[in-house]
């Protein structure tokens, strides 16, 4: 039997080898080395306009965001496809910009914006700051008054809902950080819509990631509309409802995910049914735009018997990709090519692990697999919050990444080199 893929139209297996659209991962791995990210263009591409179709009917914007995966190549091919983007710093302003994106299609998300950013942000003339926290608004407008312009906010209230999600992607609940009590809402609500350089146009939450089922989003989204109805009565009218990320994902065989179109028929109707079907929707999807559009190849570079354990120790480890380490994420280990049933290699357990010192630098744990040093695997579902969340520890470098389309394939961001690693390091004798 072949291994589960969790997308297996752009990633397959052909003759017992692993392909990614028309290319056999093997020749990617052969031609630039490994580790490397793969990203499937036609996968991303289908996500996104899941989404875009879905909302077409009704006033929208489609926000990609880009934490999940922030290549400028990807960033322009989004845009091209009419997306937009929710960003939480100056940097990814400064890449969509880069990547010829449109700023005023920008959302600016973030409980910690600083001076610069909202400057940077407000000089681009973005459609909207999600603003966190009453300091937060305050300097906003401090920045407009200096600027003399007037910046468009929404609150990104916290709706208190339980995401049903791993603690650490939960956002929505009175204990996290972000966003702004929905109870202390409708006064910052107020205070706003006394300034001469805010306009309001929205309202916003954002409660957790990798949210498999709708009714935490129908939940908030029936919060939003009280908050929404308490407002009217006050004067305040929106323009936009800002539901915040996508659907999650699946990452193991037998998870079910919902499509797009479920999640924005179910939320329109509650607002048709609410009486504000004409407030234009907007999503800040991530992970679900790319997260099973691209693998993470790795060569195997030892086989080890523990004492209890066995060890298959590949050439990328939780620098590159964090999620196993940080949430304990399962996420899908496939090799690329599958030994036919007679073959001798026995199937052994592995617990998939890296080569740096930390006992956390592991991939996998307890899989089943048949394979000898020098092969290579993917890591699936490692599109999404794989090479944003990278770092260099262990002074490893940053793997390449390779975009598919078809049956070409195009370097959108080289293997790194070990001198640009140095470069803006300095030796001092003292
Ligand atoms: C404010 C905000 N918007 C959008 C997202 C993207 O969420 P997802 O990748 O689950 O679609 C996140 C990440 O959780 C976020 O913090
Ligand atoms: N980085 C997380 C999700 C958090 C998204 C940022 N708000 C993950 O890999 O699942």
């Amino acid at each position: 039997m072949l291994p589960f893929l969790p997308d297996n139209k752009n990633f397959s297996y052909r003759d017992n080898e692993l392909w990614c659209e028309r290319v056999p991962l093997k020749q990617i791995a052969e031609e630039f080395g490994t580790p490397v990210y793969v990203y499937s263009y036609n996968s991303i591409k289908k996500a996104f306009l899941a989404y875009q179709q879905a909302l077409k009917p009704y006033p929208h914007l489609m926000c990609y965001a880009m934490k999940a995966n922030s290549n400028i190549a990807i960033i322009h091919l989004l845009a091209k496809l009419g997306a937009g983007f929710d960003i939480v710093s100056g940097g990814e302003l400064r890449r969509v910009i880069e990547a010829s994106g449109d700023p005023k299609k920008v959302l600016f998300s973030g409980v910690g914006k600083i001076y610069d950013e909202i400057a940077y942000a407000l000089e681009n003339d973005i459609k909207c700051f999600n603003v966190e926290s009453e300091p937060e608004l305050e300097r906003i407008i401090e920045v407009a008054k200096a600027q003399n312009k007037v910046a468009r906010i929404s609150l990104r209230v916290n709706p208190n809902v339980d995401a049903k999600t791993h603690p650490y992607i939960s956002t929505g609940l009175k204990q996290n950080k972000f966003g702004i009590a929905i109870e202390d809402a409708p006064r910052v609500y107020e205070k706003a819509s006394k300034s001469d350089f805010l306009k309001i146009t929205g309202i916003d939450c954002h409660i957790g990631s990798q949210i498999t089922d709708i009714s935490p989003f129908l939940d908030a989204c029936d919060k939003l509309l009280d908050l929404a109805d308490v407002l009217k009565s006050k004067g305040i009218e929106l323009d936009h409802i800002d539901f915040g990320g996508g659907l999650g994902i699946v990452y193991e065989e037998g998870q079910e995910v919902h499509h797009a179109s479920e999640l924005v028929e179910a939320l329109h109707q509650k607002m048709e049914n609410r009486g504000y079907g004409y407030l234009e929707m907007i999503f800040e999807a991530g992970r679900s735009i790319v997260g099973n559009s691209g693998v993470l190849v790795t060569e195997i570079q030892y086989l080890k018997e523990g004492e209890t354990k066995n060890f298959c120790i590949v050439d990328t480890a939780m620098n590159d990709m964090i999620r196993p380490t940080l949430y304990q994420a399962w996420m899908q280990i496939a090799p690329l090519h599958v030994y036919p049933e007679n073959c001798p290699i026995k199937e052994e357990i592995f617990d998939v692990v890296g080569p740096i010192c930390e006992t956390g630098d592991w991939l996998g744990k307890d899989r089943k697999l048949k394979v000898q040093p020098g092969d290579l695997l993917a890591v699936m579902s490692s599109g999404a919050y794989g090479m944003t969340m990278s770092s260099h520890y262990n002074t490893r470098l940053k793997p390449p990444e390779i975009l598919v389309d078809g049956a070409d394939y195009y370097v959108i961001r080289e293997r790194e080199k070990i001198e640009k690693l140095f470069s803006s390091e300095h030796i001092v004798e003292l």
